[in-house]
């Protein structure tokens, strides 16, 4: 064998002091850069960044010509999108976070939210396009420097499977039908509000009008779509406000609900490090909220412009399950300091959210005051839930579906933008509100892309977080209705989760969903549990307004 064993030992032993210390100088580097996006940090972050590359050798064996362009095209796409914004004639230019993003989330006047659409994708998309496919060539020979045919293998082979398409394209068929009737029942209520000149009930829907920059999720508008209006839910974010939350508490609520279940505290280092607010000073940020492992004893950090909604607590509590992971194994060596897999990454925060969302546990922090819900309640409860989870579907599965081909050659770079709404229109049913030009770039107006982050995790974190959700409801003794648990204080279903969550990727994934759920397979069954009583409505209504599912006319009058 190639190492004795002492020999393998010592090395391992080097390993993880080089790369410890090498980490963590490459954390705290790449931190001060996001946190405050200057030419200087950006310097040290193109050093450090060359480090961890070197480092973990595995990433990227580039000769260091190409390491360099590489790190310059990354580093480039990123400031360009976290620097973005969108000038008013006179007056003020909009950064996406917050000014953007309220706009698509609250605007119901459709000129307004087809200027803030069409303006943040001239001012990040066109920007992106001429250094994508530099980026993709760059992408694509690191992989091959790694032993992948490309950097999708790459990607993909996160989750040790060699039929991980097969089996994502199963998920998505038996999800499908969840989307199909939401998306026909979304598109009713749209024609009502915007009028048989906006909204075709055959054909997709204009992608502006959803409630969020990339109409990914749609919770924003459930105001338009309510089943029962009659019975319209308390406005938490209201409630929010009234109460004076802040976003410092946001994260406290989450750290309380880990704690209440015995699962570890966030240490001082987070609260006194993290940045959990948009800087008022000027600084320029990187918005788009994460988490991060210094590998330094508990120093742990978030990053998020967090504003007083529902939406961002819910997105607090997403951020803390990645924070409760780094918590969980980081006495585990650094090689295994990562989640199951990433989608596991994706999923703890979220399945926890399942928990805060229900009526139980909003009603006891008082962020309800009606005690229970009658039945139409519970179906514009569920509605609401659906227009965040169901919506989010087709977009989590199709972003990497897209990236794959790109790196793989099958959509060739004349082509990007082209292929890229036909993918929005045959998996989400979305056409663009204005006609589209191989100039513009829409796949760079969403972070991941620019920030070369794989996205696939969101999708499989999707169908996951049911999966654990369903497992601690059973643990912590839960009957009734799947949407009825709340986990918060339940020490048995903190000791499950605790002890998946110390594994890290020590053991593979497979082994550990199995001691956790009794499968060994990433399924849909809780996912469709929780939404059955939804769904059933909603292929009721479908059927007694006529609707057709899908979008047999394939256009949006804007591209006629
Ligand atoms: C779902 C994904 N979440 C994240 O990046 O934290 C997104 O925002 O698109
Ligand atoms: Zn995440």
């Amino acid at each position: 064998d190639f190492y004795s064993e002492a020999q393998a030992k010592l090395f391992l032993q080097f390993y993880e002091q080089t790369a410890q210390v090498v980490l963590n100088e490459f954390m705290e580097a790449t931190w001060n850069y996001v946190t405050n996006i200057t030419r200087r940090n950006q310097k040290n972050m193109d050093v450090k960044r060359m480090l961890r590359k070197l480092q973990n050798i595995d990433k990227s064996a580039l000769p260091k010509k190409d390491l360099l362009e590489y790190n310059r095209l990354l580093t480039y796409m990123e400031t360009a999108y976290n620097r973005a914004e969108v000038c008013l004639d006179e007056g003020p230019c909009l950064t996406l976070e917050p000014d953007l993003q309220e706009i698509m989330a609250t605007s119901r006047d459709q000129k307004e939210l087809l200027w803030a659409w069409q303006g943040w994708r001239d001012a990040v998309g066109r920007q992106l396009r001429p250094v994508f496919e530099d980026y993709v060539r760059l992408s694509n020979k690191a992989a091959q420097y790694n032993g992948y045919k490309d950097m999708g293998a790459l990607w993909r082979s996160e989750y040790e499977s060699d039929t991980l398409e097969e089996d994502l394209e199963q998920l998505y068929k038996e999800l499908q039908p969840l989307y199909l009737n939401l998306h026909a029942y979304v598109r009713r209520s749209l024609y009502r509000y915007y009028g048989p000149e906006l909204i075709d009930l055959r054909g997709p829907i204009p992608a502006h009008l959803l409630g969020n920059m990339w109409a990914q999720s749609w919770n924003n508008i459930l105001d338009l779509v309510l089943p029962y209006p009659t019975k319209a839910p308390e406005d938490i974010t209201e409630i929010m406000k009234i109460q004076h939350w802040r976003p410092e508490k946001m994260f406290e609520e989450a750290n309380l609900f880990f704690t209440s279940m015995g699962m570890l505290p966030a240490p001082p280092a987070f609260w006194i490090k993290s940045m959990m607010e948009k800087p008022a000073d000027g600084r320029e940020v990187e918005c788009h909220a994460s988490s991060w492992n210094f590998y330094k004893f508990n120093d742990f950090r978030v990053k998020k412009c967090t504003e007083v909604t529902l939406e961002d607590l819910l997105s607090a509590f997403h951020q803390m399950g990645h924070i409760q992971y780094f918590l969980q194994y980081q006495n585990l060596s650094v090689i295994y300091q990562e989640g199951a897999s990433p989608a596991f990454e994706e999923a703890v925060g979220s399945a926890i959210a399942l928990s805060v969302s229900s009526h139980k546990y909003l009603l006891a922090r008082g962020l309800l005051s009606q005690p229970h819900q009658d039945s139409e309640e519970e179906v514009n409860f569920l509605l609401g839930i659906a227009l965040e989870k169901i919506a989010f579907i087709p977009f989590s599965y199709m972003v990497d579906k897209f990236r794959w081909k790109v790196f793989d050659g099958t959509i060739s770079k004349i082509a990007y933008n082209q292929e890229w709404w036909n993918f929005r229109l045959k998996y989400q049913g979305l056409c663009p509100p204005v006609p589209r030009s191989d100039d513009d770039f829409d796949p760079g107006a969403k972070f991941h892309i620019p920030a070369n982050v794989p996205y696939i995790r969101y999708f499989l974190g999707l169908v996951l977080q049911f999966q654990l959700h369903e497992a601690l409801c059973e643990a912590s003794g839960h009957v009734g209705p799947l949407h009825q648990c709340d986990n918060y204080n339940s020490k048995v279903a903190g000791k499950i989760l605790g002890d998946l969550l110390k594994l890290g990727s020590s053991r593979p994934w497979r082994e550990v969903l199995q001691e956790v759920t009794g499968e060994s397979n990433i399924s849909t069954k809780a996912f469709l549990t929780y939404f059955k009583p939804l769904m059933d409505w909603l292929v009721t209504e479908n059927v007694k307004q006529g609707d057709t599912l899908g979008w047999p006319d394939f256009s949006c009058s804007s591209e006629e």
